[in-house]
């Protein structure tokens, strides 16, 4: 018993020694704590680049931060989706260890790195080291994964300023190119605070189209494709000039010349997606801003039979209707139940939309507009600045033909091409319907002879028809020429000058009732034969 007394006294001792230790051991920690930031941290941070010069930047899977779009919805970053997309192809390129995601829209996987990997890049001189990390577990957000970039303190502004938004826009570039085209149609119903699925609605856009396979004249054809491509890679130069980053084309001419396979082939060409505003659908120029603001940048936003789609030939002043008396309301487009108008899309809303404040929002985009009657529209409309090409699509002459001819029969001459080309040169054929003669009629009979001499007999009627109305119309002015001719004959017997005008209206009275006396065509010449002599 008074062994363990002893042992217990011991250890108690023993303990008391060991708390006292570790006491004092914290109390010079805190102390060396309070001393280290008060008078060392500083200067060790000043010298911290020339130990160790590099510096890093994490950017995580899961967004710290959030922004807000236009009607205040909370936005994600895609920072990190898009930085993986740019390291897709270096990844590919050089790392070992890599592990593969299927891309968050399209067929194609993203390669990106395991974590402990790392890859370098080139960018102006400088090498950045990417590697794959864990991220630290916050009291707030759990751990997850993310991208660190490594590289020199002296690169520091280049890769802030430069690198990071080239890495973000290239891997932009690669997610857009991941995925197929769109054909997006915008909805009939929009409300204040429609989201973007809710006023656009989409399908894949799969048309075959192609500048190879458009039918038209080859050097209008190269000066499109010029311009697009000038299009495409003068970012800098728009910025520089002040001017929003789009372009528009007015593409006019007769049914079936081929003007919605343009826009097609132009899409196919950018790889841009397609934006098709239907504007009988839309209540008011605020719809069609709405509209816009969903859109997204590397876009063709597209208003075909624009003459069509609405009144758009007024003058801006006077586009917009008074508001209609409360019994016509209902006529003139006067919802009494929702107390607001239809159709009051103006001009100047339309212009607004092709070159107001709201057109630069977000990145390149063409505008195009169709129309089959060029002079329906308005000046203002589709004046250069606005509309900065205005391409005719006409009638198929040989060139084109020669395209349809590859496209439909696979051949690239032909001992009838001759017949066509001279029949071409003298009637108007739009290329829908020389497509249409192409085309065989059983897929299985794909009979160049067949389809071209069908071609031929149906340029043939048309000529010998359009002959036939040309021959008439010729006869018809004959007899209109002969009828004048008597006419002026006619009245230059009148002395004019000899008679006042009291004597000229008492003749209209005897011709007036000379013409009631008889049956009134001939009475009247009769009336005037009476006159004159
Ligand atoms: N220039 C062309 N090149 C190739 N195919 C053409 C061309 N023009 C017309 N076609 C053929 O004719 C069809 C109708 O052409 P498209 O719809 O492009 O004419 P459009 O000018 O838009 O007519 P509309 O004024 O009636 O809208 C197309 O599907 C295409 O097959
Ligand atoms: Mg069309």
């Amino acid at each position: 018993m008074q062994m363990m007394g002893t042992v217990l006294d011991h250890f108690r001792s023993s303990a008391w020694y060991y708390l006292t230790a570790v006491l004092a051991a914290c109390a010079r920690i805190g102390v060396f704590r309070t001393y280290f930031n008060q008078y060392l941290r500083r200067p060790l941070r000043r010298l911290l680049p020339f130990l160790d010069p590099f510096v890093t930047i994490d950017i995580a899977a899961k967004p710290e931060d959030y922004s807000f779009s236009y009607q205040g919805k909370v936005k994600s970053s895609d920072a990190y989706a898009e930085v993986l997309a740019y390291l897709s192809a270096v990844c590919s390129r050089d790392a070992r260890e890599l592990r593969a995601e299927g891309a968050v829209e399209g067929h194609t996987f993203v390669l990106s790195l395991r974590e402990g990997q790392v890859v370098t890049d080139d960018f102006k001189g400088a090498t950045i080291s990417w590697s794959a990390v864990a991220e630290e577990k916050t009291t707030w957000r759990a751990s997850g994964r993310c991208c660190r970039l490594t590289f020199h303190e002296r690169h520091r502004r280049l890769v802030v300023d430069e690198y990071l938004p080239h890495v973000r826009r290239a891997g932009q570039e690669v997610m857009f190119g991941n995925r197929p085209r769109r054909l997006y149609s915008n909805k009939k119903e929009l409300s204040y605070h429609s989201r973007r699925d809710e006023v656009w609605s989409y399908i894949d856009f799969d048309h075959p189209t192609t500048f190879d396979t458009l039918a038209m004249d080859p050097a209008k054809k190269q000066m499109i494709k010029d311009d697009l491509d000038d299009f495409t890679y003068s970012r800098d130069y728009y910025r520089r000039i002040g001017k929003a980053w789009k372009r528009g084309y007015l593409l006019h001419g007769p049914p079936g010349t081929g003007k919605s396979t343009m826009i097609a082939a132009m899409a196919n060409y950018l790889k841009y997606d397609i934006y098709d505003i239907e504007l009988t659908t839309l209540e008011s120029n605020s719809d069609l801003r709405k509209l816009f603001i969903e859109t997204t940048g590397k876009s063709i936003i597209v208003i075909e039979d624009i003459d069509c789609s609405l009144d758009l030939t007024g003058s801006r002043a006077t586009m917009l209707p008074p508001l209609p008396a409360f019994d016509d309301a209902a006529e003139a487009g006067y919802d009494k139940s929702r107390g607001k108008r239809h159709n009051i899309l103006t001009l100047s809303g339309l212009l607004n939309f092709i070159d107001g404040l709201w057109s630069a929002h977000s990145g390149e985009r063409i505008i195009v507009f169709t129309t089959n009657h060029l002079d329906k529209l308005d000046p203002a409309l589709i004046r250069r600045g606005r509309m900065d090409m205005h391409i005719e699509m006409s009638y198929c002459g040989f060139e084109a033909f020669k395209t349809l001819a590859n496209n439909y029969l696979e051949v690239e001459a032909h001992p009838l091409f001759g017949a066509v080309e001279e029949l071409l040169g003298d009637v108007k054929m739009t290329p829908a319907d020389v497509a249409e003669c192409l085309m065989p009629s059983k897929r299985s009979a794909r009979d160049a002879d067949a389809c071209l001499t069908r071609l031929i007999d149906q340029l043939k009627e048309r000529k010998a028809a359009e002959e036939d109305k040309e021959s008439k119309t010729a006869e018809e002015d004959d007899v209109k020429d002969t009828a004048k001719e008597e006419d002026k004959w006619e009245t230059e017997k009148v002395p004019s000058k000899s008679k006042s005008k009291k004597e000229k209206s008492e003749a209209c009275q005897v011709v007036t009732n000379g013409a009631h006396s008889g049956a009134s065509g001939v009475s009247v010449s009769a009336s005037t034969d009476h006159y004159l002599s």
